[in-house]
């Protein structure tokens, strides 16, 4: 089964649409004299997991924060519908309040201070961090900090959740733990995700829809049927995927190592 479809075009924009939570359309941003980017096209709706992926400097980052708002695009170009929430590579943490006072932070808009509490309480322990409310963060691992952050995003119950490379700095252990909390979390609050990451295969393992981003132009737009429960995709069906990728990127794979025995791997050797 092919589990990689070319993704439609995203249409034009209707006024008044809500059957999305962003919409970008033409969207250009400049700074000085450098384009970094060039009339993006992008739909995200309720609910959907996508995955914005390219070389490092080729403005996943820059679109990001327009989604943000943390840098301010036209509303002709750039419309989020509801609240939008942004997990960074490094959690940004403030080291001098304890982890449930960085959580409340994000929650200027509730007044009481107990309620802040509690949802910043419910927050950690979705989580996984229930024995932490009283931690400073330098007492954190890394992972552990990068719960933290997600918390702090999560708590404001936003409808779309803005994840920008946050598993990159971990190790390859708690980064898996990392992915399946996400699943965890995105199927439990059911808000849209947007994942900006380099890795290819985090892309397939995670999203449902994935844009390849280069020199600040949508390359290429997929539909990712992979089952995530249901059955696991063969290694021949994940390969070809990932091949398929990196050629809108024109980038081949990594060749097998020629000096590897193949008896080795069918248990033969
Ligand atoms: N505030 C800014 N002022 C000037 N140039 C900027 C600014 N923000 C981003 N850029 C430039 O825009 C380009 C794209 O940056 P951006 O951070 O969006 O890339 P990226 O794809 O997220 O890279 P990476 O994967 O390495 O984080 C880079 O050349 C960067 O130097």
């Amino acid at each position: 089964m092919a589990f990689l479809k070319s993704s439609p075009d995203p249409g034009p924009t209707t006024d008044g649409a809500t059957d999305h939570v962003a919409r970008v359309r033409s969207h250009n941003r400049s700074f000085g004299s450098t384009h970094v980017l060039r009339s993006i096209d992008l739909d995200i709706r309720p609910g959907e997991f996508v995955a914005l992926l390219g070389r490092s400097g080729c403005g996943k980052s820059t679109l990001l924060r327009s989604l943000s708002r943390l840098d301010k695009a036209p509303a002709s170009e750039v419309q989020v519908n509801g609240r939008s929430a942004v997990a960074f590579q490094e959690p940004r943490l403030l080291p001098w309040r304890k982890v449930h006072e960085n959580v409340a932070l994000a929650l200027l808009n509730t007044p009481q201070r107990k309620d802040r509490f509690e949802l910043a309480e419910q927050a950690l322990a979705e989580v996984g961090l229930s024995d932490k409310l009283d931690a400073w963060p330098l007492e954190l691992s890394g992972g552990q900090a990068q719960r933290v952050s997600l918390a702090r995003a999560l708590v404001s119950n936003p409808s779309l959740l803005l994840l920008d490379e946050p598993f990159s700095a971990l190790d390859a252990l708690t980064r898996i733990e990392m992915h399946q909390l996400v699943i965890e979390l995105w199927r439990r609050h059911s808000m849209a995700i947007l994942l900006v990451t380099h890795d290819v295969d985090e892309a397939l393992a995670l999203a449902d829809r994935l844009y390849v981003l280069d020199e600040g132009k949508v390359r290429q737009s997929w539909d990712i049927s992979l089952p995530r429960s249901d059955r696991a995709p063969s290694q021949p069906e994940i390969a070809g995927a990932r091949a398929e990728i990196l050629a809108s990127l024109g980038v081949k794979p990594t060749p097998p190592n020629p000096k590897r025995n193949p008896l080795k791997n069918q248990g033969a050797a």
